[in-house]
């Protein structure tokens, strides 16, 4: 019999809200974030096969390991060792479609993570719950739970632990993608820097923007974003202020540096309007791609049924 492949779509992340404390002892910084999850999508196909192999296609698949370093790859070995399967000889081979930009600050490695133990349940028929998974996630990182629930919700901790937030309506996004990504740890630890040097300022109360989500209003939502890594992406990458500075321009309400960047999400009034602004931002030779997105969507989920449906994002090259 031929093995049957599983497919399951995964969704990027934008933190509309990354309330960053102080290093932990385990080095770990403590968050108050909100996470919502965007209409760009890796796919990650998993197929029973002889030869573990892993390969990568699509945004920026050059940049990503295709070795045991791969967050695909780890989610395979705990998952296996988990089931008491030999984490050497799992017996799968994975197929990862990217469409999310790569060290990005868009959990892509997160979300191939979350997809790999969704589709893995399902062809090692393990039934697990999505309160067991989410514990396997958080292990694998600590944006990897919010890719495998999705929609809004409220991260605490290093990130992981989340609660469901009301979000009424469909938020409109760009997004600019940068030419080079940067590392999450550099970015947390040039906040270290610069906090010591001269006390950065830091996002206020989330509150007010839970509040602005509930409402739907994205005039309301866009004065309210704030990211407290923002300062040094951008200390790092100086030509993001050039970025920020032309979305605005180009008619966003408001633009934010996504998570730890260099990518950077502009909220729009409505659709037509990020089409409009997708076609300026993408004119003014700031950044190498510019796409359009909505938000919130759901977590990760098996799609190996309706590939026939899949939305073609829109897309405006620079
Ligand atoms: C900044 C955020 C915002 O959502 O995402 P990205 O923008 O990178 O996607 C996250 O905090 C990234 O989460 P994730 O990429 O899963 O990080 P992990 O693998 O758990 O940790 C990688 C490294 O980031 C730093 N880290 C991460 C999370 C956290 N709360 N404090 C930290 O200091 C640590 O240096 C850690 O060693
Ligand atoms: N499946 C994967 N997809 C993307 N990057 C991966 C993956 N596995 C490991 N990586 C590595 O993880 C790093 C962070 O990538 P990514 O998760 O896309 O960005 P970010 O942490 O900024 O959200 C990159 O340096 C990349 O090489």
């Amino acid at each position: 019999m031929v093995p049957t492949p599983i497919t399951v779509r995964v969704p990027a992340k934008v933190n509309l809200h990354l309330a960053v404390g102080d290093a932990r002892p385990d080095g770990y910084h403590e968050l108050v974030t909100v996470f919502q999850a965007l209409s760009l999508t890796d796919e990650v196909t998993v197929v029973p096969a002889d030869e573990p192999t892993i390969e990568v296609h699509g945004e920026g698949a050059d940049s990503v390991p295709t070795g045991p370093s791969n967050l695909a790859w780890k989610a395979v070995r705990l998952l296996a060792e988990r089931s008491d399967r030999d984490p050497e000889e799992p017996g799968v081979a994975l197929t990862i479609n990217k469409g999310i930009p790569v060290a990005g600050g868009m959990a892509g490695g997160s979300a191939d993570a979350a997809a790999t133990l969704l589709a893995l349940n399902a062809v090692w028929r393990l039934e697990m719950g999505r309160d067991e998974l989410g514990a396997l996630a958080a292990e694998l990182g600590s944006d990897v739970p919010f890719s495998l629930q999705g929609g809004t919700a409220l991260g605490t901790g290093r990130g992981e632990r989340l609660v469901p937030v009301l979000a009424r309506h469909t938020f409109h996004w760009v997004i600019a993608l940068d030419k080079r990504g940067l590392e999450t740890p550099a970015v947390y630890g040039e906040l270290d820097r610069l906090r010591g040097e001269s006390g950065q300022s830091r996002v206020g109360e989330v509150e007010p923007l839970l509040e602005a989500l509930a409402s739907g209003d994205p005039r309301q939502l866009a004065l309210l974003l704030g990211n407290d890594l923002q300062a040094s992406a951008v200390s790092l990458r100086p030509g993001l202020r050039r970025t920020l500075r032309a979305g605005v321009q180009a008619g966003a309400l408001a633009g934010i540096v996504s998570g730890s960047g260099p990518t950077c999400a502009f909220l729009c009034t409505d659709g037509e309007a990020a089409v409009r602004v997708a076609a300026e931002l993408s004119g003014a030779g700031v950044c190498r791609t510019v796409r359009v997105a909505q938000g919130p969507v759901p977590g990760a989920r098996v799609v190996s049924d309706d590939r026939a449906d899949k939305p073609t994002p829109p897309q405006v090259h620079a």
